[in-house]
């Protein structure tokens, strides 16, 4: 379904420019409708406008002004900054959106001084091409239609999951970076390949069809991964030996560390750019 109202996003990085292709590729939004804003660097905001034909702005504030949902781009570290540059143009016709790692809506109210409706949402950037797994959890001064919206656009962009605000550092440790992880093993998969004599773009198809095909497995046939995994073990065969080397350097408890840890530094951004004094204070 698509959204009528005028889309702004405060920093234009890779995640907004991630959500910018997917709601405009799947469309949720005309090229029209999105306006982006970001710190100082206008090469950047240029080369948005010319690969998505998108409006954008001459200051954060100015984004503000010309549109009704906000989505907040920027790192965590530079919140402050940013929110305190916008929070005179807030306004009763406003839906924030955050994406921010770690911040709590609480916390972004209390920047803004403003009882807006806040949505904190965890995407990934695999919302570019409309697969993102994405939290989203409501702040205290958000309705049930705010948070309706806000699932109606990153329904558009990939899945959607809503959950308890502090379930969100979870949902950021293991989808939010998630696809970095699975990068990372890709990457350890070409240089496998590679001192195997398989060319770059062999290793490139076989790989990416191979996770893909996993990916699909899981999600349509709803076995267990131990199960499917039993599926392609064979006693005494190929993949048990290699599964051997996995435990032998002990992957599984690695990649749970991994998750864990993210979810973990989540938490460290949220205390770490919100003073004590602001905890929970609107
Ligand atoms: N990358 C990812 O996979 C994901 C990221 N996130 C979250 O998304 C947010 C952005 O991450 P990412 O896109 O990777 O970061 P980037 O560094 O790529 O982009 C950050 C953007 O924020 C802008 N910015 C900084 N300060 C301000 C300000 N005061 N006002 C307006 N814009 C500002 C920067 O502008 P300038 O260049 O001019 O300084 C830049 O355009 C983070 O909070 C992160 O936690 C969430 C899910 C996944
Ligand atoms: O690395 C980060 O902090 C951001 C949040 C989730 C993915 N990237």
């Amino acid at each position: 379904m698509a959204v009528n109202k005028k889309i702004a996003f405060i920093g234009a990085g890779s995640m907004a420019e991630a959500m910018i292709s997917g709601l405009i590729t799947n469309k949720l939004a005309v090229p029209g409708q999105i306006i982006a804003a970001n710190r100082m660097n206008t090469n950047r905001l240029l080369e948005l406008k010319e690969r998505y034909g998108i409006d954008i702005a001459a200051s954060a504030s100015d984004a503000v002004r010309k549109a009704e949902i906000l989505i907040l781009a920027m790192k965590p570290k530079d919140a402050e900054d940013a929110l305190y540059a916008i929070r005179d143009s807030i306004g009763e016709q406003h839906l924030i959106i955050s994406v921010l790692a770690g911040i709590s809506t609480d916390h972004i109210s209390c920047l803004l001084q403003s009882d807006a409706p806040v949505i904190r949402a965890m995407p990934n950037t695999s919302a570019a091409i409309g697969y993102s797994a994405t939290g989203l959890a409501a702040g205290k001064y958000a309705e049930d239609h705010d948070l309706k919206q806000a699932e109606e656009l990153f329904n558009c962009i990939g899945t959607t999951t809503c959950l308890k605000e502090e379930s969100l550092h979870a949902v950021t440790g293991l989808a939010g970076s998630g696809p970095a992880y699975v990068y990372y093993l890709v990457e350890a998969m070409h240089q496998a390949a590679s001192s195997l004599d398989l060319s770059e773009s062999e290793a490139r198809d076989l790989i990416a069809q191979t996770l893909l095909g996993a990916a699909h497995m899981l999600k349509m046939s709803g076995d267990h991964p131990r199960l499917l995994r039993q599926k392609v073990t064979s006693p005494g065969g190929t993949t048990e030996a290699g599964i051997q080397m996995l435990d032998q350097f002990q992957v599984k408890e690695a990649i749970e560390s991994c998750v864990k840890r993210a979810a973990q530094r989540s938490e460290e951004l949220g205390s770490l750019y919100t003073p004590p004094s602001a905890e929970g204070i609107v």
